[in-house]
């Protein structure tokens, strides 16, 4: 059986200034099978964000193609590539990205209601996966209620609760002291772990970075 979530071969992506063109990737290659967690490194301007970025259909590649659950990411249709997204992919950012008029429980339910699952079972599901995160006391806190820890492991709570066949977080302890930039993202591991999802984490942070199974690091557009 393929196991492959997703995976990319001989990936390009140029940005233009005017008529300058600026390479940024430069024939990446990756191939990640369920469940597999691996790190990206790179100095900054490298292009971690680009790539991952590609990796979730939110931007389009100038050469090659991206290969999600064994659908071409950048052959399908936008609809399709959206649905596939919805279904398939979890996001975690920098900023957490929480809505703040509602709350934690709210946040997390948001992505199940968007897939139209009815209110009360979202709501349970939700609670179910705060409560994994160490967030069953803060159910109705809202984000500006939150501590920045809390409101990042709300924020893994919203990208898990889906059960996405691939996780992609980019700089997801970025914002955090070191202590608890640590525990969110072992929990992130710890989760991912538990769904069985395919996790790529774009990180600065070297200590954290060897955690994951595999560190990858993009050098010179490529990934080494
Ligand atoms: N929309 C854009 N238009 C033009 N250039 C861009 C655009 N987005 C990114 N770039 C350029 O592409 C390069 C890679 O950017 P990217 O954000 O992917 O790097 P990064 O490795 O994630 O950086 P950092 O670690 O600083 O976040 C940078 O030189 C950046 O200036």
């Amino acid at each position: 059986m393929n196991n492959t979530v997703i995976s990319c071969k001989n990936l390009y992506k140029s940005y233009f200034q005017g008529k300058l063109e600026v390479p940024v990737l430069q024939g990446v290659n990756l191939s990640l099978s369920r469940g597999e967690m691996v790190s990206v490194v790179g100095a900054s301007g490298s292009g971690k964000s680009t790539l991952l970025h590609l990796l979730g259909g939110l931007d389009s590649p100038s050469k090659g193609e991206i290969l999600l659950l064994g659908q071409g990411l950048t052959t399908i249709s936008e609809e399709k590539r959206c649905q596939l997204r919805n279904h398939s992919i979890g996001f975690i950012y920098q900023f957490h990205h929480l809505l703040p008029e509602f709350s934690a429980q709210e946040n997390v339910a948001m992505p199940l209601l968007i897939r139209r699952m009815n209110k009360q079972e979202a709501m349970e599901r939700a609670a179910d996966m705060l409560q994994h995160v160490g967030l069953s006391h803060r159910l109705t806190h809202t984000p500006g209620e939150l501590s920045g820890g809390e409101r990042q492991r709300a924020a893994v709570a919203r990208a898990l609760v889906t059960q996405p066949a691939c996780v992609l977080a980019d700089e997801p302890t970025g914002n955090l002291d070191r202590h608890t930039a640590e525990g969110v993202f072992n929990l992130m591991l710890e989760l991912n772990r538990k769904v069985n999802a395919t996790l790529v984490i774009v990180t600065h942070d070297p200590q954290l970075a060897n955690q994951a199974e595999r560190v990858l690091q993009l050098i010179d557009g490529v990934l080494v």
